[in-house]
């Protein structure tokens, strides 16, 4: 499968913690060759689907496959999957560059690939030193390159920007894009922020209170780009927008809303029209708000939500 994506299916995906429903009837499907950011307020459920996906935790009912396949029935799960869902789990006394060549060796995967990830993640410095004296953001580095050993076609990681800086946030957006746009990869990111993956993923799967509140490109969730007009004449100039083929709507204050992508067009249009431009800006969805309206008040580990039942206790790594 190497250098090809696999499509991933989640069908009626439910978890159960005793009375505490954590993942409810959840279904959407992620592309090969595409990011796909799965969004969600903290407790919304993300990394316990994820965590199903991977065949680390058991669902109550529903399931996961990757082409088909449930993850624990692959024939060789490395090379199918790689997942970076926590970046703390490394030995902290190993360097980076010896964890890695533990994994591979582990799973018979050639030491020379060990240096290829070091290097293509960009950790090469720090290879030699101690794990446990790694940023957050290196961290996160080595979860990626443990996660690309195998040379997966799907790649699941679990808030990868968490503890990057802003240079290493636009480090990784440019990595997964390479990932999914050269390699044909399938990228799923979770992050519990809109904002934060607005600029990289082609798809958005967003649930609150484990359930699907809205699934679609990047592209229909932000809507229709739209440029707002201030001029002496409203009326006037949503005619002549009119007749240029453009659409408007009228805006606050008697400004218009035009519907295009295109300001040149309206302050030529208004420009021909003889009307004055006095405001001419390009509008974008407020995707904060967005992401506030759709998921508000859902986030279930803040002080106020109702409790989680700890009917299940879990050491973290078994099944549950
Ligand atoms: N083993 C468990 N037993 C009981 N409740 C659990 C268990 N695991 C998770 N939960 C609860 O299920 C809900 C979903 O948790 P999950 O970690 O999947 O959310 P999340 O969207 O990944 O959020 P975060 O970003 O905060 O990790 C939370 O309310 C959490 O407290």
């Amino acid at each position: 499968m190497e250098g090809r994506g696999a499509r991933v299916e989640v069908s009626g995906l439910t978890k159960r913690f005793g009375g505490f429903t954590a993942v409810d009837d959840l279904s959407f499907v992620v592309e090969p060759g595409r990011i796909t950011g799965f969004l969600g307020p903290n407790g919304a459920g993300k990394t316990t689907t994820l965590r199903m996906a991977l065949g680390l935790v058991r669902p109550t009912a529903g399931r996961v496959t990757i082409d088909g396949q449930a993850y624990v029935d692959l024939a060789d799960p490395l090379g199918t999957v790689g997942a970076a869902l926590e970046a703390t789990s490394f030995h902290p006394g190993r360097s980076g560059r010896d964890h890695l060549r533990v994994l591979a060796a582990t799973a018979g995967i050639a030491t020379t690939r060990v240096d290829e990830l070091l290097e293509l993640t960009g950790i090469p410095a720090f290879a030699r030193r101690r794990a446990g004296a790694y940023s957050m953001g290196m961290r996160q580095r080595l979860a990626l390159a443990a996660a690309l050993l195998g040379d997966p076609s799907v790649l699941v990681l679990d808030e990868p920007a968490n503890g990057l800086d802003p240079e290493g946030i636009r480090w990784l957006r440019g990595f997964l894009r390479m990932l999914s746009r050269d390699q044909g990869k399938t990228v799923l990111v979770s992050s519990h922020l809109l904002q934060e993956v607005a600029q990289t993923a082609d798809d958005v799967v967003i649930i609150a209170n484990g359930r699907l509140v809205r699934q679609g490109t990047m592209a229909e969730l932000q809507g229709e780009p739209s440029v707002l007009v201030r001029t002496s004449d409203p009326d006037a100039l949503a005619r002549a927008l009119g007749a240029a083929g453009v659409a408007t709507t009228p805006g606050p204050d008697g400004a218009l809303s035009a519907t295009t992508a295109d300001p040149r067009l309206v302050g030529d249009t208004a420009l021909a029209a003889g009307l004055p431009v006095w405001e001419l800006t390009p509008q974008r969805a407020d995707l904060e708000q967005l992401f506030f309206s759709l998921t508000e008040g859902t986030n279930r580990n803040q002080a106020g939500a109702p409790p989680a039942p700890d009917a299940v206790p879990t050491t973290g790594r078994g099944i549950a």
